[in-house]
């Protein structure tokens, strides 16, 4: 679905972020790109929409190489790619619900989303998608009046309004309370189920990679260090991937069901590798 080969970026700086990337990623899987500040993950992800421009390599999408297309063809590619980003990338004076709408703009042209007239059947599936996301009770609300998790339901649900092929997810969770992380993974990975879609998840926090990922990709240096499922990701491998730490010192992860419902929810350590070795999903 999603090949990338060979595929290099040199900043104009020098910096070399990513060194002969070579990943496979089939339809309705989950992948979570790990590894440390640095290592190359946004760039991976943002390689792959061209908002960074690969220096080297190849990159198709659903047979058509994304490396070597530009203006329209670039916008009508960059459709078929859902961005979701740790900042929500909301405006805030607008509702909800203009702002799920807002990702029909490569659809319906500027001066009509401008003028906010949308066809009926983007706001029929807008509708259906907020509630999907648990929000049909605050679409006439402005998104600066939302908590981080909900501002994150809109940008799920605005990025999935363009019926995309796929999903970049930037750091998700990175402003988020632990158990609000956990809903937020569990809600994108049920609906990439739901749509056989697959999604890109550049996400620090170990132990919620390996809970809602299929597969965990790790980076070191802008090269592929591991590459594997959530199970064999051990102490060594996170050794590999963020360099020497004794990993098994750190506590238990606590049970996927005592988060969702109990109050000590909060105590969850979050973005903490260490507790990645051994948790289940
Ligand atoms: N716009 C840029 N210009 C020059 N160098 C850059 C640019 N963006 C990133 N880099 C460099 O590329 C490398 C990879 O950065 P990148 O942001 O992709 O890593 P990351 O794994 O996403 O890090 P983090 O987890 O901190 O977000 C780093 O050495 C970084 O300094």
């Amino acid at each position: 679905m999603l090949t990338l080969s060979g595929v290099g970026k040199r900043y104009s700086t020098g910096d070399r972020a990513l060194t002969d990337i070579e990943l496979i990623l089939p339809k309705g899987q989950v992948m979570a790109l790990i590894g440390p500040s640095g290592a190359g993950k946004s760039t991976l992800i943002r390689c792959v929409n061209r908002l960074v421009e690969p220096t080297q390599g190849s990159i198709r999408l659903e047979g058509t190489e994304l490396t070597k297309l530009s203006g329209h063809k670039l916008r009508h590619a960059r459709r078929s790619m859902g961005m979701i980003f740790q900042e929500y990338a909301l405006v805030d004076r607008l509702t909800v619900m203009e702002n799920v709408l807002s990702g029909q703009l490569g659809y319906v042209g500027f001066w009509r989303s401008f003028l906010r007239r949308y066809p009926q059947e983007a706001v029929t599936e807008a509708f259906r998608l907020l509630e999907r996301v648990g929000l049909s009770h605050a679409i006439d609300k402005r998104a600066d009046a939302l908590s981080g998790g909900q501002r994150q339901r809109v940008g799920i649900a605005r990025a999935l309004l363009q019926s995309p092929k796929l999903l970049l997810v930037d750091e998700p969770t990175a402003s988020l309370d632990p158990k609000t992380s956990r809903q937020i993974m569990r809600l994108i990975r049920e609906l990439c189920a739901e749509r056989d879609l697959a999604a890109i998840i550049n996400i620090h926090d170990v132990a919620l990679a390996q809970q809602f990922a299929d597969r965990i990709v790790g980076l070191r240096a802008g090269e592929i260090v591991f590459d594997g499922q959530p199970s064999e990701l051990t102490s060594e491998m996170l050794t590999t991937i963020y360099g020497e730490e004794d990993w098994d010192t750190t506590p238990e992860p606590i049970d996927d069901e005592a988060v969702d419902d109990g109050p000590e929810a909060s105590s969850y350590p979050a973005n903490m590798p260490a507790m990645a070795a051994g948790s289940a999903r």
